[in-house]
């Protein structure tokens, strides 16, 4: 390679990647409990160091040296695949991962030994490079996000992997050829380095700051007290199974309301009042079967959102929680008092818009609020048109 490239790669490659482990660095200290970005610092800044080292191994043909770069090469690639198995909740493939390491090292090795081995250790290498990226993209694939960021992710490490596996066809093809390879095979390995380190970086980034975004959706739509969805949250679910449904079943809607709770508040104080919202919550949510919508409306007001292939229980549901909430709810309150919840069911008739179950499930509950509270009622099915709020008749459950 031409000196002056050469001087444009040692200082520019390595640079990058100190910028990239700076910036990542700097995220991690805004988010020390991600250990995941802890990582990717580490990630960056070895390869940094091993540009260094390689460059340093190249102009002195020091061969410890250049092992060395190559180890650390082959482990800062494998710790973005580390680090990315850690941000998707998946078990790092470090067999696999171990494995790809000690065959390439072995290979390499294999071939420092012998006087013209040069090729042969560009082949190991970036198969060995190629072989970690095949691991990073079946954690990507595994994790099957389907977030176009996490998709762009998969585009810049197949985009990474097919730059890896051009170098040692560009070596073999050169040997075909009978052609004289270093020049061209160094400047599109340092280019091609630039790139892959640019292009993941990127990526991973996108992710994070998608990540944060989803959190800050989440969170956006989640009750604080309870955990549970509050209005927003609840309504915008609801709303979109509601206009998804496509079984026969109707689905569900069963409102609860805490009973005498101002007197609870003004009995025992807000904090023993926040005990009972959050004992109630959990026992909505243990009861409820799986995929079910469970919102806080507001103070001690909850609204269960049951899809139609639970609805039927809707019911057994409800007598399920004011059980299970009936069995621990003096306990809250030292005992003195006995804290009790009354729900209201609606079943979804065809074709009808969210708030008009609501209001039918709300004034089920209001029947069980006027027959002495601690009770379940069920709306009986209207045939009013959806969306226009019918008053139902009621019956006790
Ligand atoms: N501790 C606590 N209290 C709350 C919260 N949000 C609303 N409240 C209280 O909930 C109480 C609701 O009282 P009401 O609407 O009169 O209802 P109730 O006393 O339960 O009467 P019924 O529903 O008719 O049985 C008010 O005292 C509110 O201050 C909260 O987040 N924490």
């Amino acid at each position: 390679m031409s000196k002056e490239l050469n001087i444009v790669f040692l200082i520019f490659n390595p640079i990058m990647s100190a910028f990239f482990a700076a910036g990542f660095y700097l995220l991690w200290r805004t988010q020390k409990k991600s250990r995941f970005i802890a990582i990717l610092v580490f990630s960056y800044l070895m390869r940094a160091l091993c540009f260094l080292i390689l460059y340093v191994s190249l102009k002195y043909s020091d061969m410890v040296l250049r092992q060395i770069s190559n180890a650390m090469i082959l482990i800062t690639t494998a710790l973005l695949v580390i680090a990315y198995a850690q941000r998707s909740h998946q078990a790092p493939r470090f067999k696999l991962l171990a494995f790809i390491f000690t065959v390439t090292m072995a290979g390499l090795q294999y071939f420092m030994s012998m006087d013209s081995g040069l090729q042969e250790r560009g082949v190991v290498i970036n198969l060995g490079l190629f072989a970690i990226f095949l691991v990073f993209l079946g954690h990507i694939r595994k994790a099957g996000d389907e977030n176009p960021v996490a998709q762009f992710l998969g585009i810049q490490v197949v985009i990474a992997g097919a730059m890896t596996l051009a170098r040692p066809l560009i070596i073999l093809g050169s040997a075909f050829f009978e052609m004289d390879y270093p020049d061209f095979y160094w400047i599109f390995t340092s280019v091609s380095d630039a790139i892959v380190s640019v292009a993941l970086a990127v990526g991973i980034f996108a992710v994070m700051a998608s990540d944060v975004m989803e959190k800050i959706k989440a969170e956006a739509l989640t009750d604080s007290l309870s955990g549970l969805l509050n209005r927003r949250g609840f309504e915008k679910r609801a709303d979109a199974v509601l206009f998804g449904e496509t079984s026969d079943r109707p689905a569900a809607m069963v409102m609860c309301d805490l009973d005498h709770f101002k007197k609870i508040n003004d009995s025992f104080g807000h904090l023993a009042g926040d005990r009972v919202i959050r004992a109630f919550s959990d026992k909505l949510k243990e009861n409820a079967p799986p995929r079910t919508l469970i919102g806080r409306l507001g103070g001690e007001e909850f609204a269960v959102f049951l899809m139609a292939d639970n609805s039927l229980s809707a019911r057994k549901y409800a007598q399920d929680v004011q059980a299970s909430f009936n069995a621990i709810s003096a306990g809250l309150v030292n005992g003195e008092m006995h804290p009790t919840a009354s729900f209201g069911i609606a079943y979804a008739n065809e074709g009808d818009g969210l708030f008009h179950l609501l209001d039918r499930s709300d004034r089920a509950l209001y029947q069980a609020k006027k027959q002495g509270r601690n009770c379940i009622c069920e709306a009986e099915a209207d045939s009013g048109q959806a969306g226009v709020p019918a008053l139902p008749e009621l019956r006790p459950a």
